[in-house]
């Protein structure tokens, strides 16, 4: 049987299966962008491969996915940085009109050409750890000109670099100056969402559901909003308080509860019954300092899905490495390096509702490959500051 192309003599970390499903010394085979075949050496002696890949016993998995992201914006937080250093809190920084709203503002006076240049080195940063998949989420704009500029920016990203990005309309980000929150939380759910939905500009809408921002009433519009429109639900829960966002979220079937260091049993159970994921995002809870941790052995003992992302932001996690990411997330988190591969491939793949076609090396699913120099897996989560990566394949093609 023909295929397009065979990668040999690899160890194959397919997480696929129990553990992180290894094989050593594996074949992988790929036919128009689809992988064929995955096994042992000498299991694909059934395939005439157009071109032979001899890997030289480097790893390979499946190709990065980061399924949390703020990547379009434009301006520079470093300053609040160095005055958060000198002791000023958030809450005076954003009562003095900084934080995400100076974010804003910088993000409206940007043109779509300005976000696109000013994304673009973050967006190479994380393709040169090898992402292949990535979530991006607007919120920076909070009128809908500016929310649907940074979907347009997030779209073009796609087009100018092999990688597959995932939209997320996150209107319900922050409360817009000179705004109140319920009649701006109208605009969201009766203007904004349908227009989005409208233009195909986002597959899910996600609200900041917290005691500075929207209430679990507020965010419940949002769903039903969302629902409306043919769009699925994430949520930014739990993560400086307990607003039983998450709970609220999976009674209405959301794809993602994210951050929440502040989960209760509650929440698990309704994340376990709605096969809701827990996105964790160790960047924000290190770059802020946190100390809540969130409740990882009680989501791990309940066999809730537990992903892993970046949080890419300006404001509380300036972040584009997913290596480092998974190196907080063991360090910081206590999650192991099985948890943390599969929190960057197969379940981030769940947290955006694609674990059917990519997020793992089996058959059927795209030829999303990251090759790795690497001695094993664990080298993925215990160095820092190093990038190991050899090769990125992108639908069965070099990138
Ligand atoms: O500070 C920023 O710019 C974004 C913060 C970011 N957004 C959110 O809902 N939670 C966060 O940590
Ligand atoms: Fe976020």
């Amino acid at each position: 049987m023909h295929c397009d192309t065979l990668w040999y003599h690899a160890n194959l970390i397919t997480v696929d299966g129990p553990g992180l499903g290894v094989i050593e010394d594996g074949v992988i085979a790929a036919t128009d962008g689809r992988i064929v075949h995955v096994g042992a050496a000498g299991s694909a002696d059934h395939l005439q491969p157009g071109q032979r890949i001899d890997v030289g016993g480097r790893w390979i998995s499946p190709g990065l996915i980061d399924c949390h992201t703020h990547l379009v914006y434009a301006g520079n937080r470093a300053g609040e940085f160095q005055q958060r250093l000198q002791g000023v809190s958030y809450a005076d920084i954003a009562r003095a009109g900084g934080g995400i709203v100076s974010t804003v503002r910088a993000t409206r006076a940007a043109s779509e050409a300005d976000l696109l240049a000013a994304s673009l080195p973050r967006l190479d940063a994380m393709l040169a750890e090898g992402i292949t998949t990535l979530e991006i989420k607007s919120g920076y704009g909070l009128t809908l000109a500016d929310e649907t500029k940074q979907l347009q920016v997030a779209r073009e990203l796609g087009r100018q670099r092999a990688v597959e990005i995932v939209p997320t309309f996150l209107g319900a980000h922050a409360i817009p100056p000179g705004r109140e929150a319920q009649e701006y939380i109208d605009e969201v759910c009766n203007v904004m969402i349908p227009a989005v939905a409208a233009a195909g500009l986002a597959e899910a809408v996600d609200v900041f559901c917290e005691n500075i921002a929207f209430s679990a009433a507020q965010a419940e519009q949002v769903f039903v909003a969302a629902q409306q429109h043919g769009l699925a639900i994430k949520i930014h829960a739990e993560q400086l308080s307990n607003q039983h966002g998450a709970a609220l979220a999976a009674r209405h079937g959301a794809l993602s509860a994210d951050h929440i260091e502040h989960l209760d049993a509650d929440g698990i159970a309704a994340m376990r019954r709605a096969g809701t994921v827990a996105v964790l995002l160790p960047g924000a809870f290190y770059f802020t300092r946190d100390t809540t941790l969130p409740p990882i052995a009680e989501l791990r003992a309940a066999g809730v899905p537990l992903a892993l992302a970046t949080d890419s932001n300006p404001g509380t996690s300036p972040l584009t490495s997913p290596l480092l990411a998974m190196n907080m997330a063991a360090t910081l988190f206590r999650m192991t390096v099985e948890e943390c591969i599969a929190g960057f491939t197969r379940e981030a793949a769940r947290a955006l509702g694609r674990q059917d076609r990519i997020g793992r090396l089996a058959v059927g699913l795209d030829c999303n490959l990251a090759v790795w120099d690497i001695e094993a897996p664990a080298d993925l989560v215990y160095r820092m500051g190093f990038n190991p990566l050899h090769a990125r394949v992108m639908r069965g093609q070099p990138v």
